[in-house]
């Protein structure tokens, strides 16, 4: 048997062997956390426990995959398959479809994505009559729920939380309550889950069915958490109240890498980890094996600028290493050109491969331009999250005809496909069933196959259609229980009349279309066969519940090997590459815009910009646009203030892009100067870990007026209400120049009309 425990450092293996009681590991990006997770779960298989017992959740599936693996080369792939590893959201999922029916629901539950969501959404604010208002988005209504759900607010309580009511009245949002509750009326009924309910009803479950939470409690001997920074409370609670009764709990994560906050996640739950568990252990890793020295330095700099953080120090005793390099280009394309050739160069000049490169940015839209440069060049690459494979119409098209074989009460699926392809179901008919559902209560399928239906003024044309579609899908129903998900997803392409409609128009559009509902049949025959040999579930509602909990990470493919890889920030948490390129790294972009109004957004932007930099093995390249288009408007762009918060140390900055060296004061190095002091209980580090306590607040500084550090100088931009020194309290009316020489026009009330060189300027920002 391999021997894996040699490939730890000393503090690592004491983290994997101290497999009792509660643990918590607590370090920088890079530091061997997952590896820590990986073999401990080895190290329990092979001291004998039952792989069964184990409940071990990862960030992404394919994080579990990779995991899972691992772990099977050292204690063998058949016991490694028999863990309960994946995300939260396809565990619980597992759980939930096992437990359905004390939920009131069918175990063949359908997931709702947000696609599906929206939608939904969009319909009840139809029925309300709020779907002109400009308050009532889909996606905001549905963040506030989302926000509520992880949260473990159900309606009802909703409308009593004064917090939530006060927000919602903020923004005129008054009717959410109501939405709130109709949404989760109208999931029931269609026997349909949304991401978030699938943690609350696991929570639901537990609260309600305390037989039910003991058998969990009972299985789950030793359950571990990686990237536990970004849990929500939903999530917090249920591994919270599985841990209670062998209390062994092992949760791995970098307060510093916490990136989630906009989705619901909790730093708190770190903290309250050491509330939950007294005589927890705790291990702290500092050495960091992926990257070198100067990229770890360059990383601890830029977070040094975080006022809410546990303070910890991470060396790499890797390779000193090439400073990061700058470039500033002079439109977004050449940005691209600049970014694509310097991959090219690199490659030739240091002999790696395509998929030792990935191109980060902060939001998908960046992907275009880096996509159509590698095109030209004629580069492999590949692209994740986005519009993905799965969200194609044509895919969606077939999997909703799945979906609604598998749960006829699934009304999203079922007004996707009830008209297409085109059975003269129009849109007058369809309005009408909606609205004897409502009346009725039903799902949409149970208006359509109810008796009573000719008794509600349909002619006897419309009628026919609506029972030779219901027929049809009964069909399906019917086969399938005899057929395997392959042969069975093939029938209804056919039978539903999606192939003969794709291939009756011969054009390019439609061939690709053929193309990709074949890859669709590869994908479900794959899936059967893997999960076959693993001796795990394989039907097709199993397929279907994997494709509809894919993440941004997911979609990798075996023959995606030795590509560029193009992904957001948060995509790219947890992996690693030789060659990281940060894109767009300019005010406004990264950090955005949204984010840039409070303390909070901008720390979060910042811990974002440390996660992209501690991606990287051995090269990091920075780089902005001069000029950038915005909602088709050419603007004028300027670099972001973190590249003026990395020490210079660590920077190249070519001659041609030294107007955005920095200028600020931190230039001492952050590495040497404070060592890592995570010690284990001493009242001053419970201090440390008070977020609201006094020690991570920097608002007693002893002056009131100070020059603007870098961070802050980006922060003054027009409309911005400033107080100076001598000239009082006034209005930013333009800025001019670029950082550090950035000259703002500034009206004071009792001084009139100034210019003030910011970097000089002794200001303080109202608001
Ligand atoms: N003791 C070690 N010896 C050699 N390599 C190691 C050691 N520990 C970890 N590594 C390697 O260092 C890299 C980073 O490890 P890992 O991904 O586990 O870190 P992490 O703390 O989970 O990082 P992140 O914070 O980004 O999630 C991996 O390539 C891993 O294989
Ligand atoms: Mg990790």
């Amino acid at each position: 048997m391999e021997n894996y425990l040699q490939q730890l450092n000393e503090a690592q293996h004491k983290a994997v062997i101290n497999t009792e009681g509660p643990s918590l590991v607590i370090a920088g990006a890079g530091s061997g956390k997952t590896r820590v997770l990986t073999y401990r779960i080895a190290y329990l298989l092979e001291k004998g426990i039952a792989p069964w017992s184990v409940l071990a959740l990862t960030f992404t599936n394919k994080a579990a995959r990779e995991m899972k693996n691992r772990i099977g080369q050292i204690v063998g792939q058949e016991t490694a398959s028999k863990l309960w590893m994946g995300t939260f959201h396809s565990v619980f999922a597992k759980i939930l479809r096992i437990e359905s029916e004390k939920l009131g629901y069918p175990s063949s539950f359908s997931i709702y994505d947000t696609a599906d969501s929206k939608s939904l959404i969009n319909s009840i604010l139809k029925e309300m009559g709020l779907n002109k208002e400009k308050a009532y988005r889909p996606g905001t209504v549905l963040g506030r729920i989302s926000a509520a759900k992880n949260d473990l607010i159900i309606p009802a309580v909703y409308a009593r939380d004064p917090q939530r009511t006060s927000a919602d009245a903020a923004a005129r949002l008054f009717r959410m309550p109501e939405i709130y509750q109709r949404y989760m009326r109208e999931c029931r009924k269609a026997g349909a889950m949304d991401f978030d309910d699938l943690l609350l009803n696991t929570n639901i479950l537990f609260r309600d069915n305390p037989d039910v939470l003991e058998k969990y409690q009972t299985r789950f001997q030793y359950i571990l958490v990686d990237e536990y920074q970004d849990t929500n409370f939903s999530q917090y609670l249920i591994t919270r109240k599985l841990a209670e009764k062998h209390k062994n709990i092992c949760v791995v994560g970098d307060d510093a890498q916490s990136i989630y906050s906009f989705r619901g996640a909790k730093i708190e739950n770190i903290l309250n980890f050491r509330n939950d568990y007294q005589g927890y252990q705790l291990f702290k890793l500092e050495q960091n094996y992926r990257s070198t020295q100067n990229i770890v330095n360059a990383a601890n700099s830029i977070i040094a600028h975080n006022d809410k953080q546990i303070k910890k120090e991470v060396y790499s005793q890797n390779e000193e290493g090439q400073k990061i390099n700058m470039f500033q280009a002079q439109s977004e394309v050449d940005e691209g050109f600049i970014v694509i050739n310097d991959i090219n160069d690199t490659r030739l000049r240091n002999q790696c491969q395509y998929q030792d490169f990935a191109i980060l940015y902060r939001t998908n839209a960046q992907s275009r331009i880096f996509e159509e440069a590698l095109r030209k060049k004629n580069m492999p690459y590949k692209i994740y999250g986005g519009l993905s494979f799965y969200q194609r119409k044509e895919i969606k098209d077939l999997l909703a005809y799945l979906r609604i074989t598998v749960n006829p009460r699934d009304s999203e699926a079922l007004k996707r496909v009830i008209n297409y392809p085109a059975r003269g179901i129009g849109k007058t008919t369809m309005e009408k069933i909606e609205n004897l559902a409502n009346q009725n209560n039903l799902s949409l399928w149970e208006v359509i196959t109810n008796p009573a239906l000719p008794n509600t003024g349909f002619n006897s044309g419309t009628l026919k259609k609506l029972s030779s579609f219901a027929r049809l899908i009964s069909g399906f129903m019917s086969q399938a229980p005899n057929m395997s998900a392959f042969d069975l997803t093939n029938e209804i392409a056919t039978q539903s009349g999606i192939m003969k409609e794709l291939h009756q128009e011969k054009s390019q559009e439609n061939q690709t279309r053929i193309e990709n509902l074949e890859e669709l049949f590869n994908a479900i025959r794959e899936f059967s066969d893997e999960r076959q040999e693993s001796g795990e579930n394989n039907s097709l509602v199993d397929f279907l519940e994997e494709v509809s909990l894919l993440t941004d990470q997911d979609n990798d493919k075996p023959d995606d090997l030795n590509k560029v890889t193009l992904m957001t920030i948060h995509a790219a948490k947890g992996l690693e590459f030789k060659n990281v390129y940060i894109v767009g790294v300019e005010e406004g972009l990264f950090p955005s815009s949204m984010a840039s109004a409070t303390e909070p957004g901008i720390e979060e932007e910042r811990r974002l910009f440390y996660v992209a930099l501690t991606r990287a093995e051995e090269r990091v390249t920075l780089t902005c646009a001069r000029n950038r288009y915005k909602y088709g408007e050419l603007t004028f762009a300027r670099p972001s203030r973190f590249l003026g918060e990395i020490n210079q140390e660590y920077l190249n900055i070519p001659a041609e892009s030294r107007s955005f060296a920095p200028t600020g004061k931190e230039t001492g190095s952050f590495a040497k100067k404070k060592r890592f002091n995570l010690k284990d209980d001493s009242a001053q580090e419970k201090k440390k870990f008070n977020f609201s306590g006094k020690t991570l607040q920097n608002n007693d500084s002893p002056s009131r007026f100070n020059s603007l550090a870098p961070g802050e100088q980006s922060q003054i931009q027009p409309g911005v209400i400033i107080e100076h020194e001598r000239f009082g309290q006034g209005k930013v009316l333009h800025l001019e120049g670029v950082a550090p020489n950035i000259k703002a026009t500034v009206f004071f009330k009792n001084a009139g009309q100034k210019q003030l060189l910011l970097k000089f300027a002794k200001l303080k920002i109202i608001t």
